[in-house]
């Protein structure tokens, strides 16, 4: 396959353009699961300390606010990452 097969483009220019963009794509992408990941584990120590103590796992006014958060910086659908990104955190409710 050639680069313009793979890419979808038309010329070998936009094939160079997509691909090195495809690349930059793929490296947010990794530094984004990270940061998911790093998350994850903050995430763990909260619910863990709270339940420890006694507490609920869940605290849906602070989920509130984190949809709020995503949904005011992104918009509508701001607000369905942050619930797929706190089912990741404290898994399905
Ligand atoms: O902030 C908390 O109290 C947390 O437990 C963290 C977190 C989150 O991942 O943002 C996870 C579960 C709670 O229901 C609310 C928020």
């Amino acid at each position: 396959m050639t680069a313009t097969d793979v890419t979808g483009a038309r010329t070998p220019e936009a094939a160079d353009v997509i691909s090195g963009a495809r690349e930059r794509i793929d490296a947010l992408d990794d530094r984004i699961i990270g940061l998911i990941q790093e998350r994850m584990a903050v995430s763990a120590v909260i619910q863990e300390a709270r339940i420890s103590s006694g507490g609920r796992r869940v605290n849906l006014s602070r989920e509130m606010d984190v949809l709020s958060h995503y949904r005011d910086a992104l918009g509508k659908p701001g607000t369905s990452l942050a619930m797929t990104l706190l089912e990741l955190c404290r898994g399905r409710i």
